[in-house]
């Protein structure tokens, strides 16, 4: 589709000119606030399967333009949900070196520096996720919500690649690793709510499961992601700093977030 960009002319208010989805319903992401919360005891904890790669296996760590991706073995999947989901790829929102705040969901208004998702799709009904994508069924995205604080060596296995992608379409084959140690501690508490894509073509197709505790990553770390990316090509003469990819909560829509957890 069409260029889009998180801030200026093509930015998110300009998004439903050319993908229309972006105006409708059940958009994500959304502040999680106390009151539009259910306690439902049915919600189990998240089970990953396959998520400790070898690190003889390889991944493609890209820059896309709106985010730092790390592509995802499709041997990994979620069980515990309606169906088997199996992972695509996972990708980062963040804020700027000196704003330390860039999480898309926000917890009774406050915004974290940063916010990791898993992007998975429902492979028990879908061949891949470009047929899953736009369907009501079709994705299922792990959310975590990110501090700056004590330095986290599981991230430092992708971070000290990012010089080698600073610029838009460049990407690097870097050793597999076990994904599960990007997650919190504790997978059995946290945010259900239906939604939808963050960026165009914002379909209403996420089941989003956003994990209670965060994460932390050092000072050090949040820099080399707040100042290694540009969203830009590397030949071009305006560089653009990859700042504030993120996505403004937005309209509840009569919708009330599911939590696995009591208060
Ligand atoms: N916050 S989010 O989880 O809604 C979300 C993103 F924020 C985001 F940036 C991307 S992207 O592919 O890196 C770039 C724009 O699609 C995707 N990518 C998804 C959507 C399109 C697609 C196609 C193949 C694999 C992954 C994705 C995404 F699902
Ligand atoms: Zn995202």
């Amino acid at each position: 589709g069409g260029k889009w960009t998180y801030n200026g002319p093509h930015g998110e208010n300009h998004w439903p000119k050319h993908f229309p989805y972006c105006g409708g319903a059940f958009q994500s992401p959304i502040n999680f606030q106390r009151e539009l919360q259910r306690y439902d005891p049915g919600l189990l904890p998240v089970q990953l399967q396959n998520y400790n790669l070898s690190s003889s296996e390889q991944l493609t760590l890209s820059n896309n333009g709106h985010s730092v991706q790390l592509s995802l073995s499709p041997r990994m999947y979620l069980s515990g949900l309606p169906h088997r989901y199996s992972a695509a790829q996972l990708h980062f929102h963040w804020g700027s070196p000196n704003v330390l705040a860039g999480s898309e969901h926000t917890v009774n208004g406050k915004q974290f520096a940063a916010e990791m998702h898993v992007v998975h799709f429902n492979s028990g009904k879908y061949p891949n996720i470009t047929m899953a994508l736009d369907k009501s069924d079709g994705l299922a995205v792990l959310g975590v919500l990110i501090e700056v604080g004590e330095f986290n060596p599981a991230f430092e296995q992708f971070l000290k690649y990012v010089n080698g992608i600073k610029y838009r379409d460049q990407k690097i084959q870097v050793p597999a690793f076990n994904i599960r140690d990007l997650l919190p501690a504790h997978l059995d508490e946290y945010y259900r709510y239906d939604g939808s894509l963050t960026t165009p073509p914002c379909y209403p197709s996420v089941l989003w499961t956003v994990f209670r505790h965060p994460v932390t990553i050092s000072l050090r770390q949040y820099l080399a992601l707040a100042t290694a990316l540009f969203s830009s090509h590397a030949q071009e003469s305006a560089p653009m700093p990859m700042l504030g990819n993120y996505r403004k909560p937005q309209l509840m829509d009569n919708r009330v977030v599911l939590v696995s957890f009591q208060e």
